[in-house]
């Protein structure tokens, strides 16, 4: 303690040096430190320290614009997220209050002249991050005179052990029973000897026990107050009269006593003669609450040798104005034991008061902390302007009201926290926990950027025209995205997809390249799926025809999981490059890692950037941004809960530009959410219709890219809003900030999936079709053709066919006249409200195709005011195919397949891609029946757009 000069008059907060008590300022903010009002304390007052708490940053970041110019300049030169930036302060707060406190420390020899630092409130109940939080801000505030704050938790006492233990100082937080006191006064000393046993310095070791005082007085007197409304007998109404005002300073006063005896004991004699400090008592929340208390209550009535009192700066005030202070602590001891018991005869619980008081008080830490990040969330975003892309939404009330609730239980009970956590139990319990790698894939992936900058320098220097790209779902729907959103780069070579097995599309996409000056990348993630690998085999196959065995490999690039089967065929065809993925990121959650990032590359997409610009959306939704502020969470609690309302058609908006964006969406939520009978059913470039042609199972996303937006599309969705159906809208400034859009889905997806509670990482369903795939194809190569089939209908060279239980439905409902349009008819007669239909179309995926089936599409949904969807296959296998099958029976589908004019035989395969395209849809159509849904397959001839007309004709006469 520095004692102050005899010739100095003394303030009341000086004169209680003398009576051992050190007066410690309960408060910080950057403004007291720069403004010298701090140092000012300390010479003038004899403040010999300082306490922080998540509500004191609050109010000091939040509530003041002190650190709005340092958060600009940090933002200007790179993001951060809001729990990062909030530390940043907080640290360099802690850090310059502990460099005004260090001659104090040095003084009093290592007894006062401390700063204390909390740990989040979040941590309370885990007691293993809680030591590991502390150790991390003890590191990094690198001060001798800190003192990591721990809340005295059944979990945080063994905490506070463990790191007095390690040499680490500790204010132990939130104490307001005596009897927890003790078990805390324990802790610090088995610390102490554990620390003394492996021969540390016990005598550095500070820590205080900060003993809350006012709070009990309150809320004792709330529960006086209502008693004496009942209680009618004089006797009893006087003795809970006196109680009022008595019991905290009585309570403080016997934990004093406590720690009289504790220090007296013979086990603390051992480390004080080797030179231990005792944990002091502190005392806390001592500013008074009650206007009708005076106003210097909780500092003069607790003055005492070997005590300290941390005050707010208001108490600070009026004690040093009018404080008297006296030896108070030790008084009317007997007076404080009659009024605990009397509280006791009055049927008062103080236990139960202190066990309420400690969780209501790690609430309000929690809620501090919450708001403290949201102001830090909000200044962010302010400053970031359209560097974030911006999400807005306008639900109909009730719908609202209950995605407000889901927000509130998000926040309540840390889900964002667990998300991150990688808890399973957020979703089934399965295995959820070890397909969460994409979550901080961002950051992995800029740490090791260079092999991704040399592929992009690579790829110019060696003046390849194009790359193609050979894969399926989650390796070729980003590398999609990619190429529409950024077209061709200068200097760099046109990135093509292949996946379809459509031999047509093969052809024409053979046809667009140079096989000598094009650079293929191999993607796939297990490295076993049949496409890619059929793909690589037919291109390896020509490039080797070209070029020569020994120099093919040179052309070829794979990306694939480690020890795949890929990886193996890579090596033993001497492949120029081996990138390889995440084994803990699933083939959907995959595009900002190499699955999506080697193509980008090689095709000439700035990475760096990209990744950096994702990464501003990673900071956005970040474990410690709370739920409302989240944008990854706000828009998966509303895909959640208006799915589970009934609203389950994603109904996908987006500019011209990027539109694009809407398979690799629509994977994402189908392939997560469609299962068990539930599932988001994503709605893609279905041209939006007037408000009349909608049911009320839709929600609607609208993704505008601001540089090139729709008025059309804009005076769609607005119809839309005005008409009361929910819509989402995300704008997007650049398009290099359309990874922000796969991380925000990303994030959204798995909340939503939780809220439908499924497990949103497995894809059960798609494998089914794959094995009757198969057994079709086994069954070709051993009898050159595969079973055959009866239609039940043919005309105009068009013939219909499907399984025995829907044959029987639709037969009966065709009536006499057995013809294609009445079985047509039949059934799409039995979509219903709240159904959709899907056209599943294994069929070259070229312009005029898509313009026929768009028209069909639309009359369907205009005649029957259902959602409607196209996927082409066997693409749509690996993605939307998940909920067809094995989301809610609400599907009626018409799968679409043809005779292929021309066939291309796979190498060293008795089978031709033909085969296989006809083996996937009838391996499709299989599980489509097995799993009860009412599906109908046309098979056209080999003209296809003539067949497509005739179809479009029917059905436009009979709907
Ligand atoms: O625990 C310490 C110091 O160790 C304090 O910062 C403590 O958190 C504060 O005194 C209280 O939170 C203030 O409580 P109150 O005045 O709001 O009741
Ligand atoms: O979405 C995933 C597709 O089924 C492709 O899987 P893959 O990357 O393992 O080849």
């Amino acid at each position: 303690m520095v004692t102050l000069q005899a010739s100095q008059p003394k303030n009341p907060l000086q004169s209680l040096q003398s009576y051992g008590q050190s007066v410690w300022l309960d408060y910080i903010r950057r403004s007291l430190i720069s403004s010298g009002e701090l140092q000012h304390l300390i010479d003038k007052d004899g403040l010999q320290g300082v306490t922080s708490n998540p509500s004191i940053f609050e109010k000091a970041i939040a509530g003041s614009t002190d650190y709005d110019s340092a958060l600009s300049t940090i933002e200007q030169s790179h993001d951060r997220d809001a729990m990062s930036l909030y530390e940043t302060f907080a640290i360099a707060d802690i850090q310059a209050t502990a460099d005004l406190l260090k001659p104090i420390y040095e003084q009093t020899k290592w007894r006062d002249g401390y700063i204390s630092l909390e740990v989040s409130p979040y941590l309370a109940d885990d007691t293993q991050q809680s030591i590991s939080e502390a150790r991390r801000l003890w590191q990094a505030v690198d001060r001798p005179n800190v003192m990591i704050k721990v809340p005295a938790t059944s979990a945080g006492i063994p905490a506070i052990q463990q790191l007095i233990s390690e040499g680490i100082n500790v204010n132990v937080t939130l104490l307001f029973a005596q009897d927890v006191y003790e078990q805390v006064a324990n802790a610090f000393i088995t610390g102490l000897e554990l620390l003394a046993a492996k021969d540390g310095d016990i005598r550095r070791i500070a820590s205080v026990a900060s003993f809350f005082v006012s709070r009990i007085d309150n809320a004792v007197d709330n529960l006086i107050t209502a008693q004496l409304k009942t209680v009618t007998d004089a006797a009893q109404r006087d003795v809970l009269r006196g109680l009022l005002g008595k019991v905290a300073i009585a309570n403080a006063k016997l934990a004093y006593q406590r720690y009289q005896t504790i220090y007296q004991s013979s086990r603390w004699q051992k480390l004080s003669s080797q030179g231990a400090q005792t944990q002091r008592l502190l005392w806390a929340s001592t500013g008074t609450k009650n206007p009708q208390y005076s106003d210097v209550r909780y500092v003069e009535e607790l003055i005492g040798f070997d005590t300290v009192n941390t005050v707010p700066p208001a108490t600070l005030s009026v004690f040093r104005a009018h404080g008297q202070p006296r030896s108070s602590l030790t008084e009317s001891l007997d007076e404080a034991r009659s009024t605990l018991a009397n509280l006791q005869q009055a049927g008062i619980s103080l236990q139960q008061v202190t066990d309420q008081l400690l969780a209501e008080g790690l609430q309000l830490f929690r809620n501090a902390f919450d708001q403290l990040l949201s102001v830090v969330e909000e200044k962010r975003t302010a400053i970031l302007g359209n560097k974030l892309n911006s999400l807005t939404y306008k639900l109909p009330e009730p719908l609202n009201k209950a995605v407000q609730a889901s927000l509130d239980d998000w926040q309540q009970n840390g889900k964002i926290r667990r998300l991150w956590a990688q808890d399973a139990t957020l979703w089934t319990g399965t295995d959820e926990n070890k397909w969460l790698g994409w979550l901080g894939i961002t950051e992995d992936q800029l740490a090791h950027i260079d092999h991704l900058k040399q592929l992009a320098q690579e790829v110019q220097d060696l003046e390849f025209t194009h790359v193609l790209l050979l894969g399926m779902g989650g390796s070729s729907l980003c590398p999609e995205v990619m190429k529409l959103t950024f077209g061709n780069k200068q200097g760099f070579p046109e990135l093509l997809v292949l996946d379809s097995t459509d031999p047509a599309q093969i052809k024409a996409i053979e046809r667009q390249i140079d096989l000598t000056r094009t650079l293929f990348i191999v993607s796939s993630k297990s490295g076993s799926t049949l496409e890619p690998n059929i793909f690589k085999q037919y291109f390896f196959d020509q490039v080797q025809k070209l070029l020569g065995a020994e120099s093919a490999g040179n052309r070829f690039i794979a990306v694939t999981d480690p020890g795949s089967k890929l990886q193996h065929i890579a090596e033993g065809d001497d492949f120029r490059h081996l990138f390889f993925g995440v084994p803990s990121i699933g083939g959907r959650y995959s595009a900002l890692s190499n699955f999506g990032m080697v193509p980008a590359a090689a095709m000439g997409v700035d990475v760096a950037k990209f990744l950096d610009t994702a990464e501003v959306m990673v900071h956005s939704c970040a474990p410690s941004v709370p739920a409302k502020e989240n944008p990854g969470v706000v828009l998966g609690n509303i895909l959640g809960v208006l799915a589970n309302q009934g609203r389950d058609k994603v109904t996908l908006s987006m500019s011209p530009g990027i539109a694009d964006l809407g398979a690799w969406l629509e994977q994402l939520l189908a392939e997560s959410t469609g299962k068990e009978g539930k599932g988001l059913i994503p709605v893609d470039q279905e041209p939006l219709g007037n408000p009349s042609v909608y049911g009320d199972d839709r929600i609607f996303a609208y993704i505008r890219l601001e540089s090139a937006a729709d008025s059309a599309q804009d005076a769609a969705v607005t119809a839309l809003e005005q008409a009361g159906q929910p819509v989402v809208r995300i704008s997007i400034a650049d398009p290099y900030q359309i990874g922000q859009e796969f991380f925000r889905w990303e994030i959204a997806t798995a909340v939503a999936g939780s809220i439908m509670g499924i497990h949103a990482f497995n894809q059960p369903d798609v494998e089914a079709s794959k094995i009757v795939t198969h057994q079709l194809t086994t069954e070709y190569e051993k009898s050159g053709t595969l079973p055959s089939e009866t239609p039940i209908a043919i005309e105009a060279g068009i013939q219909l066919f499907t399984d025995s239980k829907n044959a029987s439905v639709l037969s009966k409902a065709a009536g006499t006249d057995q013809s294609l349009g009445s079985y047509l008819r039949a059934h799409l007669n039995q979509l219903k409200p709240g159904d959709y239909c899907t056209l599943l179309a294994y069929i070259d995926r070229n312009d005029a195709h898509q313009i026929q089936l768009q028209i069909i599409r639309e009359t369907i949904r205009d005649a029957k005011k259902v959602a409607t969807c196209l996927g082409f296959g066997p693409p749509f296998l690996h993605s939307t195919g998940q909920a067809y099958k094995g989301g809610p029976n609400s599907g009626v589908f018409l799968q679409i397949t043809c005779d292929d004019a021309t066939d291309i035989l796979v190498p060293q395969q008795k089978y031709t891609f033909g085969v296989v395209k006809a083996a996937q849809a009838r391996g499709d159509f299989q599980v489509l029946a097995d799993r009860d849904r009412r599906a109908l397959r046309i098979h056209l001839s080999k003209d296809v757009q003539a067949g497509l007309s005739t179809l479009q004709t029917i059905i436009e006469q009979i709907l």
